[in-house]
């Protein structure tokens, strides 16, 4: 999916959080959205994913030729961010049974496979409550990028994450996130360091 921006701006009451932004997230290409804290980069992401409506400009979103209605988006994104919760009642197979009744998985991958993944295979029955920070993260990226999406947006994806975790991370970026349009949201270089593009947000603050 191809996702253009056009004078998009975002303010909340008075605050302009950025302005003016215009471009285009190409598919296949991975794009680092940067800035330091309260820059606006979660408030980006989720403008991009339709969740936020901009207050100037206008998105377009094209697949195939094709023209998505923003309404429409929502099953061509993947989204892991801090603010998404996963359902905490659940324990771990469940709830991957239940997300994949909604959205298919990459190469039919089971939620099985996708626990081996992520390395939670003796966590498998445990309910997500009882989840660390770090297991529920390696949850959250697993699912985003395991999901048959064209789009996948992470804000923040090595938060609460260990070395091994980061590494973990990195290494189902490379598996899975070939091909897609990949957004990151970060400020921390290990974070994005494989992307092609980057957007600093400074770049789009009013002077
Ligand atoms: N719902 C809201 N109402 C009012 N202000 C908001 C709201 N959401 C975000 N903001 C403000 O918008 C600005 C940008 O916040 P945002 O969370 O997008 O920044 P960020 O770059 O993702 O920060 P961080 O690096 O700390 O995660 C901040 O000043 C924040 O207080």
């Amino acid at each position: 999916m191809e996702i253009t921006l056009h004078h998009i701006g975002r303010r909340f009451n008075r605050e302009w959080i950025f302005e003016n932004l215009n471009y285009t997230f190409e598919q296949g290409k991975s794009y680092a959205v940067l800035g330091i804290n309260g820059s606006g980069k979660s408030t980006l992401l989720q403008v991009i994913a339709g969740s936020l409506t901009p207050s100037t400009g206008t998105i377009t979103y094209t697949t195939q030729q094709k023209e998505i209605d923003i309404d429409e988006v929502y099953p061509y994104f993947s989204i892991a961010a801090p603010y998404m919760e996963l359902i905490e009642e659940f324990t771990l197979s469940e709830f991957l049974e239940f997300h994949f009744k909604f959205k298919s998985s990459l190469q039919h991958l089971k939620p099985k496979d996708i626990i081996s993944l992520m390395g939670l295979e003796k966590s498998a029955d445990k309910l997500i409550k009882y989840f660390s920070s770090g297991m529920k993260q390696r949850v959250k990226l697993a699912v985003a990028l395991c999901s048959d999406t064209p789009v996948v947006l992470l804000d923040e994806p090595a938060s609460n994450l260990d070395v091994a975790g980061i590494i973990w991370y990195k290494d189902l970026v490379a598996l899975f996130g070939s091909n897609r349009t990949l957004i990151i949201c970060s400020n921390q270089e290990y974070e994005y360091d494989f992307c092609n593009f980057e957007i600093q947000l400074a770049d789009y603050k009013r002077h």
